[in-house]
């Protein structure tokens, strides 16, 4: 087992109980302790985390580890290194992998791979449609049996609304929630850039905001009539943040997450045609940012969630229209939201805290997101005030895809733990 561990003098966040105190935590045999409970003479190692915040470790909801199928862009391995250097314990793995995770062999190798390659925890989805084509049901049921914790087509939708709707009558019978990335493909066809002004502007198809909201109405009335637990990804705009409110009010059982980039940048980013730009659903208008800030705020959007997307620099480094869609988020994850979160006081650490672990744990279902004596020694110690610049080079995933490279941050992880075991030291 692990060993003891004694991490000092930090700020304790846990969200999951409101607790924000300078103190000690304890760590024996991989689970916090309360240490009144061993030995006077148990001998602990020291963990010195005075001026740093001790909290529980990050789970991102929303993450491509590329395998199977595409190993030159992500592996379990080095994404999970990734997520351990960003202050991640645990991430939930996209099913548009080669071959798509539809099948429960598929999510049987994955979780093995996990168990022997995976750093963090890697909670597995599966997918909605055989082959994420969106005409037929994948088999649900025996996916949920595999282990997944919920289900998505991410990287696209099911279109048939008919379809959907049965989709969803049987996600709420298995009691798994649905992770819709929402987009009409007749709306969205061959956009590129959000359209508005800068689309025109620089030339680029656009890509309206409708359609997401198309997609986020439609499931919304499919959730009410189904009571299926559904979860819009990645929300880009404004539109779709007052439907998700609206939607809340009247007590539909709706959720939303907003990736860092969307909460930090605009479409004005792409006057550069630079690719590392480019990510479904596109970059929105000031509005949409100003929208999505609101709307993280007040607690329509629930959580942040990277959408962590490796994809290859030969890939990236071609016309804006034809390079892949995505961004990698997991090492900025954190700084990035305490940038545009923290900085401009907007929220206050426990809020940060709690949008990207205790919320996601508990929308989810997964464990985690506390610090409560007994349960897995998951955590992550964050300096709030270490200042460093976004190096690529440096990363652990195997992609570069990172819009804030040169970006001057602050607040750095410094130590991740997985059920009492140090996987990340800076
Ligand atoms: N977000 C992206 O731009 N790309 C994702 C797919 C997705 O999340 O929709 C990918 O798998 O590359
Ligand atoms: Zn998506
Ligand atoms: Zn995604």
């Amino acid at each position: 087992m692990s060993g003891f561990y004694r991490l000092s003098g930090g700020r304790i966040l846990d969200p999951s109980c409101g607790r924000d105190e300078v103190g000690d935590l304890f760590v024996a045999d991989g689970r916090f302790v309360d240490p009144a409970s061993l030995p006077a003479e148990t001998s602990w190692e020291w963990i010195d985390a005075s001026g740093r915040i001790v909290a529980p470790g990050l789970i991102d909801a929303h993450v491509h580890l590329r395998e199977p199928g595409e190993p030159q862009k992500e592996t379990i391995a080095s994404g999970t290194h990734a997520a351990a250097a960003g202050g991640f314990t645990a991430v939930v793995a996209m099913p548009n992998t080669r071959p798509p995770a539809d099948q429960p062999n598929t999510i049987g190798w994955i979780r093995e791979r996990a168990r022997e390659h995976g750093i963090v925890r890697v909670y597995p989805t599966g997918c909605l449609s055989e082959g994420r084509k969106g005409e037929k049901l994948a088999p649900l049921a025996s996916l949920r049996a595999a282990g997944v914790v919920a289900l998505t087509d991410d990287g696209s939708c099911i279109q048939d609304a008919g379809l959907m709707r049965r989709v969803m009558e049987y996600a709420a019978m298995l009691d798994l929630p649905i992770l819709e990335h929402c987009e009409a493909s007749s709306v969205s066809a061959g956009g590129v850039a959000h359209e508005g002004y800068w689309s025109t502007v620089l030339g680029l198809r656009g890509w309206p905001s409708l359609a997401e909201e198309i997609i986020v109405s439609r499931d919304i009335l499919l959730a009410e009539l189904t009571g299926a637990r559904l979860h819009c990804q990645h929300l880009s705009s404004a539109g779709s943040v007052r439907l998700v409110r609206e939607a809340k009010r009247r007590g539909v059982r709706v959720t939303a997450e907003v990736t860092p980039h969307h909460l930090a940048l605009t479409d004005e980013a792409l006057a550069d045609y630079d690719t590392s730009f480019k990510m479904n659903p596109p970059l929105g208008s000031e509005a949409d940012r100003e929208a999505l800030r609101e709307g993280i705020v007040d607690g329509t959007i629930d959580f942040i969630a990277s959408d962590h997307a490796p994809h290859c620099s030969f890939e990236k480094e071609v016309e804006f229209d034809r390079a892949p869609f995505g961004v990698v988020g997991l090492e900025t994850m954190l700084a990035v939201a305490a940038e545009t979160l923290v900085k401009t006081k907007l929220l206050d650490w426990p809020g940060l805290v709690a949008r990207l672990s205790t919320i996601p744990a508990r929308i989810l279902g997964v464990p985690g997101g506390s610090l409560a004596a007994g349960a897995p020694a998951d955590l992550a110690v964050i300096d709030p005030n270490l200042q460093w610049t976004v190096n690529p080079e440096a990363f652990l995933s195997r992609s570069r895809n990172t819009p804030f490279a040169g970006w001057e941050v602050q607040g750095r992880v410094m130590l991740t733990m997985v059920g009492g075991k140090i996987v990340w030291r800076l």
